[in-house]
């Protein structure tokens, strides 16, 4: 049987004050996407996480952008997605969108599409509107390019980062739901104050200027947003102080990993990171809420085997 494997890294989409932006992907976690030609239509399996994922294709991120990209490339065969989830649902870690992102781009090799990043981000996203009402080009992005991206438009940018010790401290609490980000962005205001739109702009430049200068001040300025990040606050209530307690270990900054409920923390060797997840832990505990602690890197793009 003809079949293509991929390997798509876990994500931290918005980055502060880039929502549907800005994403870094990282290597806490990864999916797995294996897909084979088959004689029996589209078929999705799921393996390997704890919060139920629908397996029909057209409710599940791989499968509808595989559906989508099968259609606009009049591609007849019938294909099976087998999915190795390794980043955990409903988190605010991309798990999403690593799969869409692994399977557009085992479709791709399977049928030597020859598209470019930017045409896998395009499909990709196209299962991440199936998931969260609308579709979202940011963590589809970094999962495909890797590093830190910009989406602008139909095109995405990586970030050049001038950072040799740069690390991540994902603070992850135990509350996957289904449709937590249709749900999060269903709190997203269609109107802001022109000042909250100035703050951001400023907090967004900082934040790119920030990772290409490796001045971390500006990275630290940047990780901050005053319209997403607060209109979703009571989604993920421990955030102001998680955030306290990681600048006071001397962390470059901290933000709110996607639509939460995760928090990613920005840490180097100047910073204290067992102090930041030792206290950090203790305050989420105290508020009622377990968490996993996950160490990670900037992670490379998807990979095709
Ligand atoms: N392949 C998939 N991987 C993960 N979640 C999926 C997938 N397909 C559909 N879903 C649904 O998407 C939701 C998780 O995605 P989302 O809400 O965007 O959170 P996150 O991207 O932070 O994991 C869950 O409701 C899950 O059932
Ligand atoms: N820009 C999106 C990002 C969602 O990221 P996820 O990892 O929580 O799915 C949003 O904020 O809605």
């Amino acid at each position: 049987m003809d079949c293509r494997k991929s390997f798509a890294f876990s994500s931290s989409a918005n980055l502060g004050s880039g929502f549907d932006i800005l994403s870094v992907a990282h290597d806490a976690f990864f999916d797995e996407v294996e897909a084979c030609i088959s004689s029996d239509g589209i078929r999705v399996s799921v393996v390997g996480n704890e919060v139920m994922i629908p397996e029909d294709p057209l409710r599940n991120s791989a499968g509808f952008s595989v559906i989508s990209l099968l259609k606009d490339y009049g591609i007849k065969d019938g294909v099976t997605l087998k999915i190795k989830k390794g980043v955990p649902a409903g988190l605010g870690l991309g798990s999403s969108g690593a799969s869409a992102a692994a399977a557009v781009a085992s479709v791709n090799s399977l049928f030597s599409l020859g598209l470019s990043k930017d045409s896998m981000v395009k499909y990709s996203m196209l299962g991440e509107g199936a998931v969260a009402g609308t579709p979202h080009p940011d963590n589809v992005a970094a999962s495909i390019f890797g590093g830190f991206v910009a989406v602008l438009g139909e095109r995405t940018v990586n970030l050049s980062l001038k950072y040799d010790d740069l690390k991540f401290i994902l603070f992850i609490p135990s509350l996957a739901s289904n449709d937590k980000t249709k749900k999060a962005r269903e709190l997203v205001p269609k109107i802001v104050e022109t000042s909250s739109y100035v703050k951001n702009m400023k907090y967004g430049l900082s934040l790119v200027l920030g990772l290409e200068r490796g001045d971390r001040d500006l990275i630290r300025h940047g990780l901050n947003d005053e319209i997403v990040e607060k209109a979703r606050l009571p989604m993920f209530p421990y955030y102001p102080k998680l955030k306290e307690i990681a600048l006071s270990g001397n962390a470059i900054g901290s933000c709110v990993s996607g639509a939460g409920p995760s928090i990613i923390v920005f840490a180097d060797n100047e910073t204290d990171v067992n102090l930041i997840e030792t206290e950090g832990e203790k305050l989420m505990e105290s508020m009622g809420y377990s968490v996993n602690i996950k160490q990670a890197k900037v992670g490379g793009g998807v990979r095709v085997e």
